[in-house]
């Protein structure tokens, strides 16, 4: 897949780009509402014998507009989101560099400039889809300003549960720890990529060893408490219980900064500085302050069994992406 960036205004001409079928939207988290959308306009590629690509936007307009509900933490990085669409086998991404100049843009000039600009012969997009300043633009107003150069498809709602399938319900699920729900909104678990770094070191000290993730990019961090996890450390997936939180058995939580650590299952390599991924598979309790150190080593013995329990019940398939 070749990823293209643009900056507004961009300087692409359209004869510098093969006809492409074009699939429109913002695309977090490439969720199985967004996946039939970039299905749909790979199949109309197939049928038309020309390439398909796929627009999305970073930042996220919501931060750029100063929107009430403006949120920068996201489902899948920029890197991520390439990666889930690159698997469903588009030719081409482009990254649109969303600034405020970007947003003024009237419908008819984003169609003029890039749509049409970049070779589009054909978009696809949902049916709430909108475009141009103000969101003015709609599925309905497409046809109009396709000024005849483009045909277009809309994609009907995918629900679930008598929902829409959206970002903002997913959102809405990490943040509030439903994450085993996920894989039926986004068609897989919820991952997680950070950096391991250095902790109190107290973890060895009560029998359960924990790598401390920073998590890089803007990722949506799920709510306190405890979660079976796997973990993938250089190449391969292990099992793991993971804590994020404040420790309130030993700090103040108004004094320590949120931390996200796992203990891995029979596991003892030293990964400091390593990148790791986090797949997060179900959520067991609260984070609780204990009276004692052998209360809080009890409970998390209790803990690491529940997770195993609940991950040797996980198939590890393909369709969780387990590669
Ligand atoms: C599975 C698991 C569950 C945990 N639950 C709690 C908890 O409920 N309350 C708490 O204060 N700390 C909890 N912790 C955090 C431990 O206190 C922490 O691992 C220990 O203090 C080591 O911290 P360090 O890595 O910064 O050295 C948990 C840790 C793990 C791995
Ligand atoms: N459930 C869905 N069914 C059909 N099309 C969808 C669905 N969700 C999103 N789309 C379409 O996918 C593209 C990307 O949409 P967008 O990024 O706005 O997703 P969203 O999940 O609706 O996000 P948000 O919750 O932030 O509004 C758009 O063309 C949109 O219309």
């Amino acid at each position: 897949m070749k990823i293209i960036e643009l900056k507004h205004p961009h300087s692409i001409n359209q004869q510098d780009l093969p006809p492409i079928v074009l699939a429109l939207g913002y695309f977090d988290g490439v969720h199985l509402g967004h996946q039939k959308v970039i299905k749909t306009a790979k199949a109309k590629a197939e049928e038309l014998g020309i390439n398909s690509a796929v627009m999305t936007f970073y930042p996220h307009p919501s931060v750029v507009l100063r929107k009430s509900n403006a949120h920068a933490a996201c489902i899948t990085s920029i890197k991520d989101k390439a990666e889930e669409i690159e698997k469903i086998g588009i030719d081409y991404l482009f990254i649109v560099d969303f600034t405020p100049s970007f947003a003024e843009l009237l419908p008819q000039q984003f169609v003029d400039q890039y749509i049409i600009g970049l070779h589009g012969k054909h978009v696809v997009a949902g049916f709430d889809y909108t475009y141009g300043r103000l969101g003015k633009g709609t599925m309905e107003t497409l046809p109009f300003h396709s000024r005849e150069m483009f045909t277009q498809t809309v994609v009907e709602k995918v629900v679930e549960n008598n929902e829409k399938i959206s970002s903002t319900l997913i959102r809405e699920l990490i943040l509030n720890g439903d994450i085993d729900t996920l894989p039926t909104y986004l068609g897989r678990f919820y991952k997680t990529k950070g950096i391991v770094v250095h902790g109190e070191k107290r973890g060895r000290t009560i029998g359960f060893p924990t790598a401390n993730i920073e998590h890089i990019d803007e990722y949506i961090l799920p709510s306190t408490g405890v979660y079976a996890v796997y973990i993938r450390v250089s190449g391969s997936w292990y099992k793991g219980v993971l804590n994020i939180g404040y420790k309130p058995t030993f700090h103040d939580p108004s004094t320590v900064k949120l931390s996200v650590e796992v203990h891995i299952i029979d596991f003892s390599d030293s990964i400091y500085d390593q990148e790791v991924q986090v797949m997060w598979i179900k959520r067991i309790r609260s984070e609780q302050k204990f009276n004692s150190i052998d209360e809080l080593i009890a409970q998390i013995q209790r803990d690491k069994e529940a997770a195993i329990r609940h991950l040797e019940t996980i198939k590890r398939d393909k369709n969780l992406h387990f590669v």
